[in-house]
């Protein structure tokens, strides 16, 4: 369970003695480690964890001159192909190879947990908590000019940070976005849209897609800005999904707006083949977002992660996130569900509950992670990737596919 806590006392300083570090944390954050089992002293670790970058497929052959720009070495990460690990304190932002699109910032273990979900050109794959987009544009790449890839958040602004990030890397083409609840959302991929009989109308029905402009007609304009005007989740969650974006190929240019929006109750011939559920959670095992709370002010960190109501329901949440994206696995599909928290809370008893309620889940060995400085979870074929042992942020990684009925 977690620790609820008053008001934040003191901060207290937690110690990493082996590099002979400290950071001053406050009582109410390290209760909470203490009542979930987690080792304060890895949020001291913070300087001497190396940043890492994803450079652009086909930009492989500019290491040389991105070195140079970002006045460091990139040293190659062995086991996840792409990455490259720089010092901590190289700030990536300002760089020409970022403002190119050449290079993305990104955890090794958030590539390894996209990287465990096996990627096959031609697949059709369902990123569930898309925003802020890491995962999701390296999903894209991974694709190349074939499938489709639909990412899902209910966070408007952070989705719309995924469509910046599309057409940044250019990477949009097979994508398409919706702003919903990844609870509820039923619509299936591309490819069973288009096995649907084709919209027999002309060019200009307003009933089909046309091809994709940032310039929405007035009536499309005002529908989104009354949906954004709503503040309460809660609302957002009974709305239907709202496509915020989509690519040339992607599959929806043509298509009929009511086939498009036309939910299914039995995805599991028809679903998606790759299903990544990197649901919201507490955030600890990422010590850049908890080093952030130093600027945000730990209230932030005690009303953000610590509130008793909130980490109640962000299990049932993780719980509820991942048996929907289940549901719209196809047979024989790969799902993985992933958060950047260490609490076992949040992780191995989400799994368990999983299965126990899910026969045709079954958990899978990820063959990758032979070569992943990761441990083993708590459960077998989960994986842990934390800072002392991976030298990367913290990451649970569940792997699981649908077995036929
Ligand atoms: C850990 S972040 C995802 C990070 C993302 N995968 C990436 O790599 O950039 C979790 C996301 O889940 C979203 N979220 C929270 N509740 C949700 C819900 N009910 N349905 C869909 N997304 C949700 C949050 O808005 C947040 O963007």
């Amino acid at each position: 369970m977690y620790c609820r806590m008053g008001s934040i006392e003191a901060t207290s300083s937690v110690h990493n003695q082996e590099k002979g570090l400290s950071l001053s944390l406050p009582r109410s954050f390290l209760h909470f480690l203490e009542e979930n089992g987690l080792d304060p002293s890895i949020y001291a670790m913070i300087e001497t964890i190396p940043r890492y970058i994803r450079v652009k497929p086909g930009c492989e052959s500019q290491l040389v001159e991105i070195e140079n720009e970002l006045k460091c070495r990139l040293e190659k990460v062995s086991w996840l192909s792409g990455f490259f690990a720089i010092p901590s304190q190289i700030q990536i932002a300002g760089s020409k190879a970022y403002q190119q699109g050449k290079i993305y910032g990104m955890d090794a273990a958030s590539g390894a947990a996209v990287s465990a979900l096996n990627v096959s050109p031609a697949d059709h794959v369902l990123d569930l908590c898309c925003a802020p987009g890491a995962k999701l544009c390296m999903l894209a790449d991974l694709l190349g000019n074939s499938g489709s890839l639909t990412g899902v958040d209910i966070a408007r602004a952070r989705l719309a940070a995924c469509r910046t990030m599309l057409q940044k890397y250019s990477l949009g083409d097979h994508c398409r976005l919706f702003v919903a609840d990844g609870t509820s959302f039923s619509l299936l991929p591309v490819r069973s849209c288009m096995e649907t009989k084709p919209c027999l109308s002309g060019k200009n029905d307003p009933d089909i897609f046309a091809e994709w402009t940032a310039k929405r007609s007035w009536r499309e304009r005002k529908k989104a800005a009354k949906a954004g005007n709503i503040a309460d989740l809660d609302q957002i969650k009974s709305t239907s999904p709202e496509l915020i974006f989509y690519g040339r190929y992607s599959g929806v240019v043509g298509l009929c707006k009511n086939e498009l929006f036309r939910a299914v109750d039995e995805p599991s011939f028809s679903g998606y083949d790759r299903v990544l559920v990197d649901a919201e959670c507490t955030h600890d095992g990422s010590l850049k977002h908890i080093q952030k709370f130093e600027d945000w002010g730990w209230e932030t960190l005690e009303r953000r992660v610590l509130d008793a109501k909130r980490t109640d329901s962000l299990l049932h949440l993780q719980l509820q996130l991942l048996t929907n994206g289940f549901r719209l696995l196809r047979v024989g599909g790969t799902l993985v569900y992933s958060t950047c928290s260490l609490t076992v809370a949040q992780n191995e008893d989400v799994v368990k509950q999983f299965l126990s309620r899910n026969s045709l889940a079954e958990l899978r060995h990820v063959e990758a992670s032979a070569i992943w400085p990761c441990r083993s979870g708590g459960i077998p074929n989960t994986l842990r990737f934390d800072p002392k042992t991976s030298q990367t942020s913290g990451l649970f990684i569940a792997k699981f596919t649908r077995l036929a009925s």
